[in-house]
């Protein structure tokens, strides 16, 4: 949120998600360092109408604070299980197999 040159990156990094990546990727806007509020460069009117309009899922963190940083993390593996459990889902098999990692409550998640 601090860095202007950053911001005006975003669209080539989307395209490149869009070329690059699959149809089913799910995008997530992260805006880091909120808690340098006197050299916010980007508003957060700004960072929000840029999401909406490119249908990116937007969240703010500190890192420093530790404030919402594992959110994007787990709301990306609820919203996971959420298409999972509809199977839309493309199954695809060369994709290696997930090791052990944190398990996290299906109840955590806000289904729609
Ligand atoms: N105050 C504060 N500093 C941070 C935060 N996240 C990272 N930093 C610091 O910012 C510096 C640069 O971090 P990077 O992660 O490399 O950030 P960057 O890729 O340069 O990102 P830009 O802000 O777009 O330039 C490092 O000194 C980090 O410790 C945060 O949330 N708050």
């Amino acid at each position: 949120m601090t860095f202007e040159e950053s911001f005006c990156c975003l669209s080539e990094w989307l395209r490149e998600i869009e070329q690059y990546a699959s149809n089913e990727v799910i995008t997530v806007l992260v805006g880091n360092k909120i808690d340098l509020a006197g050299r916010r460069e980007i508003s957060q009117q700004r960072a929000e109408e840029f999401s909406e309009a490119q249908n990116v899922y937007y969240l703010k963190t500190s890192a420093k604070e530790s404030d919402n940083v594992e959110k994007p993390f787990l709301d990306l593996a609820c919203r996971l299980i959420s298409e999972a459990r509809q199977n839309t889902l493309v199954n695809n098999v060369s994709s290696p197999l997930p090791r052990e990692g944190k398990s996290i409550s299906y109840l955590t998640c806000n289904f729609n």
